[in-house]
């Protein structure tokens, strides 16, 4: 963050779901889900500079996206149709995540711009009234919103702030993308794990933490399976969301490293330490 009251830079982080479980469908179609979620040390980053003239402006545009339906710049106007504040932003992204890729890239955008702007307006909302604006966007974008590691029901919302191991993590990108409605809409997929508690997911730890979108997601997609098998051959791994990213955890820095380097060239990846508290809410003191 700098040190300015004009302009703040600040982490978008990206987000794991250490485990995720599909424990129903309501009637609106949407699924039930019981996950994890921790962030990690990689992510976007955005530079907002206020404007006096109450405009909202992005740059770079992201190719194929309008700027109406960014997640950043509705998170903006949310916030002024919310508090009535008469202020504006040059908003600037350094986009390093994979869109689409379950890494909650751009529900976290939204909720940076969401904190950000609340500073840099002097707005004073509580996180709590920014959680409930950031629902209105995405399911994702509440754990954003209030920083902490989470133990997550309903379709995301319902969080209870948790303490997860903090391994490295090899993150990899088959280089495909994943559609999320595809996956939920698949026939085959497992809708009806049973509910457990968050005690009873705790107890366990990683070692026994699995995704239920994870054979769906093989099947439809081969090239995440042999992704996953390549990774899974060499550390306990697994899918992030409904993919298409998938992640490796290690127990150093170094090994993190050693199998970076050793990753067939058809495949992204980038190595990263998991967080419990957000870098975002971090540099804001929040
Ligand atoms: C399942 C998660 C876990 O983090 O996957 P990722 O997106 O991160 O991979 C998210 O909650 C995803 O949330 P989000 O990315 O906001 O999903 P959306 O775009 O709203 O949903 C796309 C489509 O997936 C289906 N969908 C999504 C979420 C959910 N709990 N049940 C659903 O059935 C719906 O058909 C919806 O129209
Ligand atoms: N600022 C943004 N960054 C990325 N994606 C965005 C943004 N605003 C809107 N989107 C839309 O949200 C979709 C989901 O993006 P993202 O959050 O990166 O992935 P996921 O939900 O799989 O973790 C994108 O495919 C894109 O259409």
């Amino acid at each position: 963050m700098t040190d300015s009251t004009s302009e703040l830079l600040l982490p978008a982080p990206a987000k794991l779901n250490r485990m995720l479980h599909i424990t129903g469908r309501r009637a609106d179609g949407y699924h039930e889900l019981q996950t994890l979620f921790q962030f990690l040390d990689h992510g976007d980053e955005l530079r907002l500079r206020l404007r006096p003239d109450g405009e909202i402006r992005l740059t770079p545009p992201i190719a194929g996206l309008p700027d109406s339906n960014n997640l950043i710049v509705r998170a903006a106007r949310l916030l002024q149709a919310e508090s009535g504040c008469q202020l504006g932003a040059d908003i600037h992204l350094t986009k390093r995540l994979p869109m689409g890729g379950g890494l909650g890239g751009g529900s976290s955008d939204a909720a940076t711009t969401l904190l950000g702007l609340d500073r840099l307006w002097r707005l004073g909302l509580s996180l709590d009234r920014l959680a409930g604006l950031g629902l209105s966007l995405g399911a994702d974008v509440p754990v954003f919103v209030r920083g902490r590691a989470a133990w997550a029901e309903g379709v995301g919302e319902k969080l209870t702030p948790v303490e997860l191991d903090t391994p490295w993590f090899v993150v990899v990108h088959p280089g495909i993308e994943v559609a999320t409605h595809a996956v939920f809409g698949a026939a085959q997929l497992t809708r009806n794990t049973p509910p457990i508690t968050m005690a009873r997911a705790l107890q366990g730890g990683a070692p026994s933490w699995h995704n239920d979108c994870e054979p769906t997601v093989r099947s439809l997609y081969p090239q995440v399976a042999e992704a996953l098998d390549w990774l899974g051959s060499r550390a306990p791994a697994m899918l992030t969301g409904t993919g298409a990213c998938l992640f490796a955890r290690l127990g150093s820095e170094v090994t993190a490293r050693r199998l970076l380097a050793d990753l067939p060239g058809r495949y992204t990846a980038f190595i990263a330490r998991g967080l419990n508290l957000s870098p975002l809410h971090a540099a804001l003191g929040r």
